[in-house]
């Protein structure tokens, strides 16, 4: 079976590169991507729809599933509108508040909806692995650090607000610090959280473990968008024929 596919966010940076990846399997078509205030714009040789249009490209071009990176309203807004038409929806969009989160879950009670923070199959090892080593170093210090391009909206990241449950489920941790400044010894338990902003660097996220005179670094890189991409439109292969509910990313890797 082909999945037809929408895509959001279509001229954005995550955009791009789900075009790109899309176009190069047989699994999938593009049915129709669309932005805010498109212009006239092609990538990949699809032309790029206006995002007002949205409600109506659904209903004509009977998607199976849509590929959201945008924003956190807009694809609570989006996921609305696929859940009425009964269309799957996977996004990738960070930055959430409480309520846009909820209207996020809510559509997954008529469709069926995937939110991954990172679609890279490394995070979802590291997402894995760092509870283990939290248990295995009780009492140990832990710092997060996570670095992105100078384009990034939301700090921390999704990503690492992803970890840090991970993190806090599996130890004894007090409040989390957001940076330093002036007088600002650490609290036993406290666990620091960096954001760094810079360049066009694609993302990278590393917990430290310190402790007994000795330390522990897991480190994640992405080299390139186009792994967050593939792993979005794997996810959106997968999802098809679905049942209505919530997924994650995880459920794509263990099928
Ligand atoms: N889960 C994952 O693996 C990854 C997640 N992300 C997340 O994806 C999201 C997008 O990232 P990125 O592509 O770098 O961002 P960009 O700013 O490059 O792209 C976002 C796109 O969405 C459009 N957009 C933003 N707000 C709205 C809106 N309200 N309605 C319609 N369109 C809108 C923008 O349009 P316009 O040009 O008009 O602003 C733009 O084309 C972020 O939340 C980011 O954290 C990013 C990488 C990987
Ligand atoms: O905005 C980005 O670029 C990224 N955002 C995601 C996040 O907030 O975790 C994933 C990835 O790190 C890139």
């Amino acid at each position: 079976m082909t999945v037809r596919l929408g895509v959001t966010g279509a001229t954005g940076r995550m955009g791009r590169a789900v075009l790109s990846a899309a176009t190069g399997r047989e699994d999938c078509e593009v049915v129709f991507a669309v932005n805010r205030d498109p212009d006239g714009e092609s990538v990949e040789g699809i032309d790029i729809e206006s995002a007002a249009a949205f409600d109506s490209l659904v209903a004509d071009r009977e998607p199976t599933a849509v590929i959201d990176f945008t924003g956190p309203e807009s694809a609570a807004n989006y996921a609305r509108t696929c859940a009425d038409a009964g269309v799957a929806f996977v996004t990738g969009t960070t930055g959430f508040d409480d309520d846009a989160y909820a209207d996020l879950e809510a559509a997954s009670e008529e469709t069926a909806v995937l939110h991954a923070p990172n679609f890279a199959r490394g995070v979802q090892a590291l997402v894995n692995v760092v509870g283990e080593a939290v248990r295995n170093l009780q009492g140990y210090d832990v710092e997060l650090v996570e670095t992105h391009h100078n384009g990034k909206r939301d700090a921390p990241s999704g990503t690492a607000n992803r970890l840090l449950e991970e993190i806090e489920a599996n130890g004894d941790f007090g409040e989390r610090t957001h940076g330093r400044e002036g007088e600002a010894p650490r609290e036993a338990g406290e666990i620091g959280v960096h954001a760094l902003r810079a360049g066009d660097i694609t993302g990278e996220h590393e917990i430290v473990l310190a402790g007994n005179h000795e330390e522990v670094r897991l480190t994640h890189r992405a080299e390139d968008r186009g792994v967050f991409a593939a792993g979005a439109v794997d996810a959106a292969v997968w999802i098809a024929g679905q049942k209505a509910g919530w997924y994650d990313f995880a459920d794509v890797i263990d099928a």
